[in-house]
């Protein structure tokens, strides 16, 4: 399965937070003199990660709550963006979408746009360093006010073009239904800024819709729990609106039973557009060639697959003409190296 690792592959669901390693913590805990509840990165790792008995999406976002308090400045976004970069080149990624909640990090006098700002130079000093690109997308937080969240969206409007590429809503979905969210989402959409959202996740299908039809997104965050409506998946379908599967944080969130009932297949063969990507590497314990690998071990995908679901990603990324033709390019000149034919 060496091929796997080889492939060139691009994440376009990949929370900052939730990819922060445990060897950083520790230097951060002892830059600042803080405790942390082991000494070393496999002993750090537990706190990290989630465990099998994971029940939910709320269960699974208690995790974040061990890093946000280190990611508070402007050098520690910088560099947790930069070893986001670093991470995903070393695993063959060619293309990577950052995603975080500027107002996550707001705790310690920071502003969004000191945050966004930070974060984008992490990102550019990686793409600088690896051979690889990578863009932000400002998250607006289920939890936060609709004052706040249209902040973050003018926020990232600033930034459009240079370094953010689109903004999402993530957070407790089965909490907050997509209709809080209108207003946010009409402002992104004055604003010209391409709209990700997290639906049919932790809710069902009608918040797939709600996320499409209200929200104006051109990407879904999951959508696993589409399929409980097959007139939603017909409207996926026919928008051509690209799902970002993340099939490991979506079994361990329990959106899915298991990988037996995982419907990327169904997805696929129902000609829905569809990706797959980490989500949360640290959090969920996984990487894109470990995705990659799962998807060949439980449900028998082949290099064909797989070289599909990337060519859907480059065609899906959240860059403008030009970029994407270079990256599609690039993408060709990768898999003919390794000797991976196209599909
Ligand atoms: O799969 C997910 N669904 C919903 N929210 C998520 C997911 N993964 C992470 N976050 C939330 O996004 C915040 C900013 O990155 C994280 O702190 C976490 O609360
Ligand atoms: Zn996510």
């Amino acid at each position: 399965m060496n091929w796997l690792k080889r492939m060139p592959k691009v994440d376009l669901h990949l929370h900052l937070d939730g990819c922060v390693k445990p060897e950083t913590m520790l230097e951060w805990a002892a830059e600042q003199g803080s405790e942390l509840p082991a000494n070393d990165a496999a002993g750090l790792l537990p706190y990290m990660t989630v465990s099998d008995d994971c029940a939910s999406l709320v269960d699974y976002l208690a995790k974040f709550r061990f890093v946000l308090p280190f990611l508070q400045n402007e050098q520690a976004l910088e560099r947790s963006a930069y070893e986001a970069v670093e991470r995903a080149a070393e695993d063959n990624c060619i293309y990577i979408e950052v995603r975080f909640a500027p107002l996550l990090h707001t705790e310690r006098g920071l502003t969004a746009d000191d945050a966004l700002a930070a974060v984008i130079r992490g990102l550019r000093r990686g793409e600088e360093r690896y051979e690889i690109r990578a863009r932000a997308i400002a998250i607006c937080m289920r939890h936060h006010s609709p004052k706040d969240n249209l902040e973050v969206v003018r926020t990232a409007s600033r930034y459009l073009g240079r370094g953010l590429v689109a903004v999402d809503l993530a957070g407790d979905e089965a909490g907050f239904p997509p209709q809080l969210f209108r207003e946010v989402f009409e402002l992104a959409q004055e604003l010209g800024i391409p709209v990700t959202i997290h639906a049919g996740e932790a809710g069902g299908a009608d918040n797939v819709l709600e996320a499409i039809d209200r929200l104006g997104a051109v990407r879904i965050g999951h959508g696993v729990r589409a399929r409980e409506n097959p007139a939603v998946l017909e409207r996926i379908r026919e928008c051509g609106i690209p799902l970002e599967l993340c099939p490991t944080s979506n079994i361990q969130t329990k959106a899915v039973d298991g990988w037996e009932d995982y419907p990327i297949r169904d997805y696929m063969r129902s000609g829905i557009v569809v990706t797959i990507n980490t989500d949360n590497p640290t959090v969920s314990g996984t990487s894109m060639t470990e995705e990659c690998r799962r998807l060949a071990e439980h449900l028998g995908f082949g290099m064909a697959d797989i070289v599909r679901l990337m060519e859907n990603a480059v065609e899906a990324a959240f860059l403008d003409e030009a970029e994407k033709a270079a990256l599609r390019e690039e993408f060709l000149l990768r898999i003919a190296e390794i000797g991976v034919p196209a599909v």
